[in-house]
């Protein structure tokens, strides 16, 4: 196996202009002392859709948690995490408020067993919203724009348990969009979805991105080429490579990224 420390890395930069979000030497230490993340340090372009990828263990979940601080509890997180212009990776940052703005989807569908209204309009409540009209016009419009409208519009009022695994992932992403958030972490969305449902999923992931920045875990080497724009290679905690998807897939820069792409496409 080649030594980590050897391994150049090949980290594409952007203009800065062109950045929404961006982590400076991003490290995890689990336990206080178990280092597992090493001094990630990735741009992530406006109205895009970056695939991390890489093999089981190699952080790239821990990565992501660490975006908007679900990892505080279980973690020390040090280095830096950029948005508009403030470093979110501050102790005294509201990460209520960050979670807003950076929402995040996970692995298996996670509805409230509430009907899907209430799901929609769950935060929103929380947070003092009454309007009804509003609320309504929140609850079509987050639909729509996952896509699931069509099928539950005359159904709002019934459980979203009741959805099947497909749908239950668009609502939970509807659910995210319903606050209004700039930022979707996706862990694995498809992971425990069938073909078609995860075809739909990436339908919606792709119609999404004109509006919205998502940065999504994928096992799925087909899917990280079919729908994103840009994709990191994580290995043992480092990131190898990160650059368009395109040149990932056809040109990798390292042996090891070639090796994983190669053995995971076959
Ligand atoms: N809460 C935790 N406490 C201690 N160690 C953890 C914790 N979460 C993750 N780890 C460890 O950190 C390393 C990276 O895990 P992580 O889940 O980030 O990898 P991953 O690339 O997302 O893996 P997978 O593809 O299997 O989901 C692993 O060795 C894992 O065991």
């Amino acid at each position: 196996m080649q030594d980590i420390n050897e391994v150049k890395t090949h980290i594409k930069n952007f203009d800065p202009n062109d950045e929404i979000l961006s982590t400076k030497n991003l490290s995890v230490f689990y336990g206080g002392t178990i280092q597992k993340l090493f001094n990630a340090s990735l741009q992530f372009k406006k109205n895009s859709i970056t695939a991390l990828i890489g093999g089981s263990g190699s952080g790239k979940s821990t990565f992501l948690r660490s975006i908007n601080r679900m990892n505080d509890k279980v973690a020390k997180i040090t280095g830096e995490i950029w948005y508009h212009g403030l470093d979110i990776n501050k102790s005294d940052i509201n990460v209520y408020e960050l979670r807003k703005n950076i929402g995040m989807v996970f692995q298996k569908p996670n509805p409230f067993p509430k009907s899907i209204r209430e799901n929609i309009i769950y935060a929103l409540k929380a947070n003092g919203q009454k309007d009804k009209g509003q609320l309504d016009q929140i609850v079509e419009e987050s639909l729509r724009a996952a896509a699931l409208w069509d099928e539950v519009k005359d159904n709002l009022d019934k459980s979203a348990l009741a959805l099947s695994g497909g749908q239950q992932q668009r609502l939970c992403i509807a659910r995210a969009l319903a606050v209004k958030p700039e930022v979707i972490l996706l862990d694995e969305p498809a992971s425990a979805l069938d073909p078609v449902s995860t075809s739909k999923l990436e339908d919606t992931l792709k119609q999404l991105r004109s509006d919205y920045t998502m940065i999504m875990v994928t096992h799925n080497m087909q899917q990280a080429s079919r729908i994103s724009d840009y994709t990191a290679f994580f290995h043992l905690g480092h990131v190898l490579e990160y650059d368009k998807t395109e040149n990932i897939f056809t040109n990798p820069q390292g042996k090891i990224t070639e090796d994983y792409i190669r053995g995971s496409f076959g």
